[in-house]
């Protein structure tokens, strides 16, 4: 929740349509410090950041602000008065930030850093500093944007910190450090860790530009030079760790199957490779199995492509409901493929066999209203712990089950025949 204090019913206005625009709720208004400091007993628990203009009818001089402060609540200030000294004063005493009422951009920034607080809660960020004055410093600047900090005194206790805690996705380092410098640490964290979505601010206190370049040739996002001050710490923070959202965003909606929202061929492949080689090595035991709708061609056919699509779109809900917990794809047009851990030949039948005959039993709601039937088809390789076949070659073997489904009828599940293999 949100706190926001403004005696101006017209900018309450603006505030409430721009937070809506955001997606930021919920949030509860406040026009004197009376009603403020009330609902931020009344929601205390729950209230995440205060929006506070500086001057109300009861609290002309910020007095609102100094009150959450004492109570520890992110504050971002909002004022008509772009007094420097006063701004200087505020972001000292431990505002996160200084917005002026200029125009609508104010206001977007505004709910922009209120959203920024949230978001944050659930992010670490890892210091790298052997100064403790520095790292203090760091620590307490990111604490007031609402990040979890952890700490470390050099380049080699970075790394174990990065190893034990995944939910670290900002380091902020330094390059002077004794054993291992910034430069190092950098290499070592983007050399071990390559896929993970990090962002990096390289810090140093030397008048050498050369080491900025070094730091982003060598993978940083972001240099500072110290000493630098609150406010641009903090915007550069936030750029960053707004880029790396949307980064990892991105990458997300890569992996998905833009019909049915399913994951997509490329994403089945790339992690189940790792998985089928993590399960073989484990010894566990699971099964890999290629779905097919039934026909399919025959209802594009009939009834139109859209109603194609809305077959595989519910199709698609049902396997997200039967296998969520599963390695599960679009793998193409009208085909599923699954790796299913920890369920050995018999069981994944069993599951398998039991979604055939649920889908079977379902109506299939067409674009227009009407609906139809359809069936799928499941080919299965079968498991044994000796077998080490690769990804690759399990689902040739679930196709030419698959294949055998179809020729025995259709709405099966038939698991693959080694000895009736061509090869
Ligand atoms: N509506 C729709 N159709 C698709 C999509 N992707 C592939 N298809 C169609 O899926 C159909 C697949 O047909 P086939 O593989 O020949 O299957 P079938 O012969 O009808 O049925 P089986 O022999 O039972 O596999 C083709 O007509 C494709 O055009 C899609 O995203 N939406």
């Amino acid at each position: 929740m949100f706190l926001i204090i403004e005696d101006s019913p017209i900018v309450q206005k603006i505030l409430q349509h721009t937070l809506r625009q955001q997606g930021i709720e919920p949030v509860v208004f406040a026009s004197t410090k009376a009603e403020g400091i009330e609902l931020y007993n009344e929601h205390k628990d729950s209230v995440v950041a205060a929006l506070v203009d500086l001057n109300l009818p009861d609290a002309p001089d910020g007095e609102m602000v100094s009150y959450l402060l004492d109570q520890r609540l992110p504050v971002v200030v909002l004022t008509g008065s772009d007094d420097l000294n006063q701004r200087k004063e505020l972001l000292k005493s431990g505002v996160v930030d200084y917005v002026i009422k200029e125009n609508r951009f104010s206001y977007q920034y505004a709910a922009r850093m209120l959203n920024r607080l949230e978001r944050n809660r659930s992010i670490t960020a890892l210091v790298v500093d052997d100064s403790s004055t520095m790292r203090q410093a760091v620590t307490s600047y990111l604490r007031l944007q609402n990040f979890q900090v952890v700490e470390a005194h050099n380049g080699a206790e970075g790394l174990e910190k990065l190893e034990s805690d995944i939910s670290i996705k900002l380091i902020i380092t330094d390059y002077h450090m004794p054993e291992m410098n910034g430069f190092a640490f950098l290499q070592q964290v983007r050399h071990r860790y390559d896929k993970r979505p990090l962002a990096i601010i390289g810090l140093s206190s030397q008048e050498d530009a050369d080491i900025s370049v070094q730091f982003i040739k060598k993978g940083a996002n972001d240099f500072l030079q110290k000493p630098f001050q609150q406010e641009e710490f903090s915007c550069r923070v936030t750029n960053n760790i707004e880029a790396l959202e949307q980064f990892v965003a991105v990458q997300e909606q890569a992996t998905l199957d833009y019909l049915t929202g399913l994951r997509n061929r490329r994403y089945f492949i790339e992690e189940g490779d790792a998985l089928v080689k993590r399960l073989q090595a484990e010894g566990k035991p699971f099964t890999v199995a290629l779905m097919d709708i039934d026909s399919f061609k025959g209802i594009n056919d009939e009834y139109g492509h859209d109603a194609g699509d809305a077959v595989l779109k519910q199709l698609a809900g049902y396997l997200q409901q039967t296998f969520f917990r599963f390695h599960m794809a679009r793998y193409g047009g009208e085909e599923f493929a699954l790796i299913l851990p920890g369920l050995d030949t018999d069981k994944a039948y069993g599951l398998l066999d039991q979604f055939r005959s649920y889908v079977a039993d379902q109506l299939f709601i067409l674009p227009d209203d009407d609906y139809i039937r359809v069936t799928v088809s499941t080919g299965v390789a079968p498991f044994s712990p000796s077998n080490k076949s690769m990804l690759h070659q399990l689902l040739l073997d679930a196709d030419e089950a698959l294949y055998a489904a179809k020729e025995g009828g259709r709405n099966l599940v038939v698991v693959h025949d080694p000895t009736l293999s061509a090869d």
